[in-house]
């Protein structure tokens, strides 16, 4: 997702690269970006180990990575006042609200415009559909992902929930095992392989009928230039709390 983030901005007129980072140690460390995303000259920005050093030259900063670099983001956006994009998953646990209430956060499990109309889709069909149907959430990635089930997976679960006024946490149901499907389960299935890039399916199921709500992404662009449009949408919106790309579409 950084080199494609990069590539978003270099051809973005309306936004300028201040830096960029990668983990102490990297190969990429001291290295213009202008080659690494296949350009063929320097573009004067190198690659630094320095997350402290990127937040205090920028506006805003995005960040798609792992659930402790994220939380090193949230610390240096509070520590620097600076906005926060943020795509990372797997971040369970993490109190996102402690931070936005200091700088503006924008945090969003998939960074599509796409998903985040089919999201409001799943929240109507939910109230429509009401409690009666089973609710299947099944996801596909390539086979480097590291978290399962997907946050955009976990994002329509929650929203199913909310919708239908359950308590997510305790609806959650996986079929890893023999026990035959609760009443009122959301039940999520996951699958690797490959280069699948994300593709997603909401149904609701009852005796009678099936309704399948779904998404494929086609390439990792999408994510790239939702979470570009996120950065200039936080900059113009600079109050302090927490934003999704539910407010942008
Ligand atoms: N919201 C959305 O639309 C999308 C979200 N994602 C999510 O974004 C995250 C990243 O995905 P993806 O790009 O595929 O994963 P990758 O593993 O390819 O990239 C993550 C990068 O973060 C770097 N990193 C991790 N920790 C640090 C650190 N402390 N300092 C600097 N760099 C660090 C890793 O470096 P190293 O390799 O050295 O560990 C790696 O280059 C995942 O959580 C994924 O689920 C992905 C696509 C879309
Ligand atoms: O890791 C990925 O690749 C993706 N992760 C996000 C998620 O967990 O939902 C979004 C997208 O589907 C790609």
């Amino acid at each position: 997702m950084g080199k494609k983030i990069l590539n978003e901005l270099i051809t973005n007129t309306k936004v300028e690269i201040a830096g960029a980072v990668a983990r102490l140690g990297s190969e990429y460390i001291g290295l213009d970006i202008g080659p690494i995303v296949g350009n063929n000259c320097n573009l004067g920005i190198k690659i630094t180990s320095s997350i402290s050093e990127v937040f205090e030259s920028s506006d805003v900063v995005i960040d798609f990575t792992t659930k402790e670099c994220m939380l090193e983001c949230l610390k240096a956006a509070v520590k620097f006042k600076k906005p926060l994009v943020s795509g990372t998953t797997g971040i369970e646990g993490l109190n996102l609200k402690e931070y936005a209430a200091k700088v503006p956060i924008l945090w969003s499990a998939n960074m599509s415009i796409g998903v985040n109309v089919l999201l409001k889709l799943v929240k109507e069909a939910a109230k429509l559909l009401g409690n009666e149907y089973d609710v299947e959430i099944w996801e596909m990635h390539h086979n480097l992902k590291k978290d399962s089930p997907s946050g955009t997976a976990i994002e329509f679960g929650k929203a199913v929930a909310n919708a239908a006024k359950v308590d997510f946490e305790l609806n959650q149901y996986s079929h890893n095992n023999s026990n035959i499907r609760g009443k009122g389960g959301i039940g999520f299935a996951v699958s690797r392989g490959g280069g699948v890039i994300g593709d997603h399916s909401v149904m609701f199921v009852n005796s009678d009928e099936r309704v399948e709500l779904n998404h494929k992404a086609i390439d990792r662009t999408t994510f790239a230039r939702g979470a570009v449009q996120a950065a200039i949408w936080l900059c113009e919106n600079k109050t302090p709390g927490l934003y999704s790309m539910q407010d942008l579409v």
